[in-house]
């Protein structure tokens, strides 16, 4: 069996003006199709860092990345590009929708980068929306829809190009628990029920009751990983403060990076 993501001594560090940061170290990973596996760990753990190098938005100092059962660590942008779209849908705690376009188009923008046909666009759209129970707000802004409901948008267009391997980095940040609760139940049937992968960053311990595995990390490292029941009874790891805020424009610029089409392409 074709594994959907694999990583392996997976390191990055970051350098700054106060020293090297060591956000990845040695990590090693695999995620099975129609595996939910949960990330977690305190403000600072490494979980965006791991999750944008599995997700090929971020390159590894070291270690090695396949998506899909290809190798994308070796890839040049464009074809790593190519790769993220035809594999890849990502779920960000900010939403990442464009707030001037319904949520129709919102779910279509990535299948009109993909150049896929008018039909075949509609057809996709309808589905994804329909399996976030939200058909008929499709003509709605996200400003005129609930944040639970715009991050089930944000879910819509991530599956919609029928990725095999959704990436969503603390998808319930912004929610409240009980609209995390649905939002959370959604991930665990869509990975469930359509045999898609996803990788989840959460602090969420509603979501980890739904994960087939949880995957610890603290100051980049994995320090324990559980599998099925074990992984629902694991203790929770305690938040450090401060953590949880506003999106910042660092995540934002990687929703739209995770969109973007490989060079010269362009819109139709
Ligand atoms: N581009 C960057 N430049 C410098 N340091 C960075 C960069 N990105 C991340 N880091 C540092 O790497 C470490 C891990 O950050 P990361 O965002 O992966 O953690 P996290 O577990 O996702 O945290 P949170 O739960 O707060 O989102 C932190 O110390 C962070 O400051």
């Amino acid at each position: 069996m074709t594994l959907a993501l694999r990583g392996e001594k997976l390191s990055r560090t970051f350098s700054s003006p106060a020293g090297d940061v060591r956000a990845c170290v040695d990590v090693d990973i695999q995620v099975a199709p129609g595996e939910l596996v949960v990330v977690r760990g305190a403000s600072g753990a490494g979980k965006t860092t791991l999750l944008n190098l599995l997700g090929g938005l971020d390159r590894p100092t070291s270690g090695r990345v396949w998506i899909g059962g290809v190798e994308a660590t070796t890839l040049d942008e464009e074809s790593l590009a190519l790769l993220r779209r035809e594999q890849l849908g990502f779920v960000f705690q900010s939403f990442g929708l464009i707030p001037i376009l319904s949520a129709a188009e919102n779910v279509e923008l990535p299948l009109r980068i993909a150049r896929t046909a008018p039909a075949e666009r509609d057809e996709r759209v309808a589905e994804a929306l329909r399996l976030v129970g939200l058909a008929d707000h499709a003509a709605q802004r996200p400003g005129e829809l609930s944040g639970g409901q715009q991050q089930r948008v944000g879910i819509a267009r991530a599956i919609a190009a029928r990725p095999h391997v959704l990436i969503a980095d603390e998808p319930t940040g912004q929610l409240d628990s009980r609209t995390a609760t649905t939002v959370m139940d959604l991930i665990g049937e869509l990975v469930h029920t359509r045999g898609i992968a996803a990788v989840v960053s959460t602090h969420d311990p509603l979501l980890v009751q739904r994960a087939d595995r949880v995957i610890e990390l603290h100051d980049g490292r994995i320090t324990s990983e559980s599998v099925g029941t074990d992984a629902a009874a694991s203790v929770p790891v305690p938040l450090a403060s401060g953590n949880g805020g506003p999106p910042i424009t660092r995540a934002e610029a990687r929703a739209a990076r995770a969109l973007m089409p490989a060079r010269d392409e362009v819109t139709s």
